[in-house]
């Protein structure tokens, strides 16, 4: 079994429930109500901003030139296309630079916090963990529905299609790739440290969209 394949079997649970979470579904069919995706795309966006430092930070711990390019390009999506699609749906939603400074709920911050450790730990293997997690678990809720429907607005249909076909695809292979490698090669204490990691940002990501849904 590749490695990454066995992070996900130990948290299968939280994988099946945020996979096929009622507001991912809801979202996909267009009724989902706004408030509920009022709160989770202010408190998504406070994700993103530790994800980016995650990110750029697994970058610089890239073996290679040739290991680090996809990520670079991956960052300039998520600070290109994803960044803007926020601030349009912040405008489009008529969410208030006040209601987009709420804090953060706990969930949020925990997932904050784990994105630090991961970032700060200056393990490769462990900054993959959290970075497989967010991303495999977003493509497999949203592939099913791409492409999304035609009459849905575009805070709808727009975080289906920045989840899902050939491109995020090969994101996600090239991430999972990097991590059965790192794996591989890494100690008994780092692999643990990196399961830890896995099993803790996946009932996160479950936890993230039970919020969402209980709010609004
Ligand atoms: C909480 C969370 N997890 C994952 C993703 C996918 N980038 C996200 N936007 N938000």
């Amino acid at each position: 079994m590749r490695p990454s394949e066995f992070l996900r079997s130990l948290a299968h649970e939280d994988w099946q429930a945020a996979t096929t979470h009622a507001f991912c579904k809801e979202l996909a069919a267009g009724t989902l109500p706004l408030e509920k995706m009022r709160y989770y795309l202010v408190q998504d966006y406070k994700f993103v901003d530790g994800f980016v430092r995650l990110l750029a930070s697994m970058i610089a711990h890239a073996p290679s030139l040739a290991d680090s390019v996809p990520a670079a390009q991956f960052l300039a999506v998520i600070t290109g296309p994803e960044n803007t699609y926020f601030l349009r749906s912040f405008e489009a939603l008529n969410i208030s630079t006040n209601d987009q400074n709420a804090s953060a709920s706990e969930v949020t911050q925990a997932f904050q916090d784990v994105m630090k450790k991961a970032a700060n730990s200056g393990s490769y293997l462990q900054m993959l963990a959290v970075l497989n997690v967010a991303e495999w678990s977003y493509l497999t809720w949203a592939t099913p529905f791409n492409p999304p429907k035609s009459d849905l607005p575009f805070w709808f249909s727009e975080w289906i299609t920045l989840h899902a076909g050939e491109g995020f695809e090969g994101v996600v292979a090239y991430l999972r790739d990097q991590l059965d490698k790192a794996w591989e090669a890494a100690s008994i204490d780092e692999q643990e440290a990196a399961k830890v990691l896995f099993i803790e940002a996946m009932s996160l990501e479950r936890q993230f969209f039970d919020l969402a849904y209980k709010n609004g």
